[in-house]
């Protein structure tokens, strides 16, 4: 169910209506469900329930403190990608040990970090990364433990910039070579080989990509098996899609079916090749976890009618929201207070010096300046690709509880955006 809704003609983020926020916070703010996180992380828990699994938060997907801090108290681990990933989980007092670090570029100070900190897993995605991790960990006197990503070169149907899985993509290692991969990394003596690791793209619609991608990685374990190097989890990584409501649009698979698929088929073949022994599943889903939790707020400055097109120019732009025009994505927007008025189509575009600044096109509206419109499914990939290009400050972040809402994270105030700036002397 969505957590956003009209009631009497204006749009509510749970019982609490956006003007109000407007009123309170300025906009552009993004505006968060906490009932919405809290249904979307329980879909995947309950799924797991009664079984050795975890739920690594994808939190590139947002990465806000509050939001970490709900989902740790939930029980989830998180997928990181960087070091001050990491110390954003510590800051929100998530559980080192339940972190999954994944990546092609790992520094050697990120990896200090992470073994000090005393992570779960290293998803190591080349031969050179096992061999600066190996180093990193004999130097401190520990052993890493690790992952390797695979790359099953399955075709996740998804935008070409996130599709992750494939033998053109960066990413984890190709599958013909995973075995050598493997047998390097078992005789490296400051590693600890546990698990198995893939995540072959993002806002995947369907399944069958990822069941596939699944049936390779249990091939690959069983392979592993028998050359005496036994895994003890099996990662499948995130990607399950949401609905972002343009026409056409399939409905994105359902997550709890997903996961009793997935459960059927690990169990089955566990039951099958290993005594039914189970083995540990981890999931790293972000954007079904906190996509739909999400709008971001804003007003109408100006309308600008044209010969070819009418711009709806407001005050947020493509460094608040990114979506648009990186990946020509669709999002919806709508009126907070809807008006009767003979709606015009728009291209809603922000103020930034770029044509590529634009957040939808071609929407019938009926507005004036001043309105307020929320840009829907908007919490995914939002406020952490936000940029300060042109010197915008970033937008609030609020977290709505029924008629309570929380700041979370301050408006930037563009003074502080140079802090870390000098003149020549
Ligand atoms: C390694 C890894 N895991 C998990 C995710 C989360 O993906 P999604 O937000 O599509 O669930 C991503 C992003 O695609 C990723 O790169
Ligand atoms: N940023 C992308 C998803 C990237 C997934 C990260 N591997 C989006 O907004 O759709």
């Amino acid at each position: 169910m969505s957590h956003f809704s009209y009631q009497d003609g204006v749009l509510h983020a749970e019982s609490t209506p956006l003007p109000q926020i407007a009123d309170a916070f300025g906009t552009p703010t993004y505006v968060y469900s906490k009932a919405a996180l809290l249904e979307n992380f329980n879909a995947y828990a309950n799924a797991c329930k009664g079984r050795d699994a975890l739920v690594c938060y994808a939190m590139k997907a947002n990465s806000n403190l509050a939001i970490l801090d709900l989902l740790a108290r939930e029980g989830a681990g998180f997928d990181i990608v960087s070091g001050g990933e990491l110390l954003r989980v510590i800051a929100a007092g998530g559980d080192p040990g339940k972190v999954i670090f994944s990546g092609v570029g790992k520094t050697v100070g990120e990896m200090k970090l992470a073994l000090e900190k005393g992570i779960l897993c290293f998803n190591v995605e080349s031969i050179p990364e096992l061999h600066r991790l190996n180093e990193v960990a004999g130097a401190m006197g520990k052993r890493a433990p690790v992952s390797l990503r695979v790359n099953p070169n399955v075709d996740a149907k998804t935008h070409p910039y996130i599709s992750t899985g494939l033998k053109s993509n960066k990413f984890g290692i190709a599958f013909d070579d995973a075995l050598e991969a493997y047998r390097t990394a078992a005789r490296l003596p400051h590693l600890a080989v546990v698990g198995i690791d893939c995540h072959i793209g993002s806002q995947l619609l369907d399944d069958a990509p990822l069941l596939e991608a699944l049936d390779k990685l249990i091939d690959l374990i069983d392979t592993l098996a028998a050359v005496g190097i036994v895994l003890h989890h099996l990662d499948i990584g995130g990607g399950i899609g949401i609905n972002y409501g343009a026409a056409g649009d399939d409905p994105p698979v359902a997550v709890g079916e997903y996961l009793g698929r997935l459960f059927a088929r690990i169990d089955a073949w566990r039951a099958d090749k290993h005594g039914g022994q189970p083995i540990k599943v981890i999931f790293e889903p972000g954007r079904s976890i906190v996509g739909n939790a999400g709008v971001l707020l804003m007003s109408v400055e100006f309308l600008k009618p044209g010969e070819e097109k009418n711009f709806c120019v407001v005050d947020a732009a493509m460094n608040d929201m990114m979506r648009p025009t990186l990946y020509e994505a669709w999002m919806a927007v709508q009126p907070v207070v809807p008006r009767s008025g003979k709606p015009v189509t728009y291209d809603i575009v922000g103020p930034i010096c770029e044509s590529g600044d634009w957040l939808a096109r071609g929407r019938d509206l009926s507005l004036v300046p001043g309105d307020l419109l929320a840009m829907m499914t908007a919490g995914a990939y939002g406020m952490t690709m936000a940029s300060n290009y042109n010197t915008r400050a970033r937008p609030a972040e609020v977290i709505v509880d029924g008629d309570q809402v929380h700041l979370v994270r301050k408006r930037e105030n563009p003074v502080d955006l140079f802090e870390l700036e000098s003149l020549l002397k």
